[in-house]
């Protein structure tokens, strides 16, 4: 077996507010995700949200049913949406090849049997950032690149925040039952992400944090917004954001991060913005 999980369990401001550092940590940061030769998955409780990573090598790897899952095979009742952060790679729905450059995306919808991921440079892997959702139907697989994502450009360098947001499973791109997924990349100089922050009380979301160069890092802040914590992450780190909580973050340096949702709706505008001076 090389696919690997484990499970983090929901959890209310109420607790988070007395967590000391390393507690925090062990509930809402992912480690580990990107091993070569591995499929390691974490099975959130936040809307049974998954996050992982598939890093095929010499051999390819099959995406297994995990055991909290209780299905025949992954997809029995769910969706997911794959983003390539390595070298090309292949992935194989049902028979049908489909292959990802570097931060190509793929939804594979509800139904879908066998998921096979392939490196096509064993020494140079591809990087697969998986998100899965629960779903309720079955969509077709498709493709997304920069070419059909929609793409905005927010923030400015006066306010750290210069960025692109590549919106790539998202409804105008391609029909999913919950999930949302994108890209978002810092401009030179900027460091702010999310910024002003906001909640989303309607859907959890995970931030993957990847282009963080080696000696750097990025202070990731949850919480609510009058009562906000920093996750210090590295590069090829994820961190879960509970439905209450902001997410944003602010880098020593430039970097990238995709972002996944999954809840009650599928509209990517509906946020509670909060105000930056109102923060605490
Ligand atoms: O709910 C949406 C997500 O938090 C992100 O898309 C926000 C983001 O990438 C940014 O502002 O930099
Ligand atoms: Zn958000």
């Amino acid at each position: 077996m090389s696919t690997h999980y484990q499970t983090r369990y929901a959890s209310s401001p109420k607790e988070v507010k007395k967590l000391d550092t390393q507690e925090l940590r062990n509930e809402f940061l992912i480690q580990g995700l990107m091993k070569k030769g591995e499929i390691n998955l974490t099975y959130t409780h936040f809307d049974r949200y998954i996050a992982g990573g598939a890093v095929p090598g010499s051999e390819s790897l099959k995406l297994e049913a995990i055991e909290p899952l209780k299905a025949d095979y992954f997809l029995e009742r769910r969706e997911l949406g794959i983003i390539n952060v390595g070298s090309e790679g292949t992935i194989i729905v049902d028979g049908e090849s489909f292959t990802l450059g570097y931060k190509e995306a793929l939804y594979v919808g509800r139904g879908k049997k066998e998921i096979i991921f392939k490196s096509e440079d064993t020494q140079n892997p591809a990087k697969f950032y998986l998100n899965s959702a629960p779903a309720h139907k079955g969509y077709p697989t498709k493709k997304i690149t920069r070419e059909n994502a929609e793409i905005v450009e927010l923030g400015a360098l006066e306010t750290s925040n210069a960025r692109t947001i590549n919106k790539l499973i998202v409804q105008s791109v391609v029909q999913t039952c919950q999930l949302q997924m994108g890209m978002t990349e810092l401009k030179t100089g900027s460091v702010w992400n999310t910024m002003p922050a906001h909640v989303h009380d309607r859907r959890m979301e995970v931030y993957f944090y990847f282009e963080v160069p080696e000696d750097q890092a990025v202070c990731h802040f949850m919480g609510q917004p009058d009562e906000t914590r920093h996750v210090w992450m590295k590069n090829n780190e994820a961190v879960i954001s509970p439905p209450w909580s902001i997410h944003a973050g602010s880098g020593t340096s430039s970097y990238t991060f995709i972002w996944g949702m999954a809840g009650e709706n599928l509209d990517y505008g509906d946020m509670d913005m909060a105000a930056i001076k109102d923060l605490k």
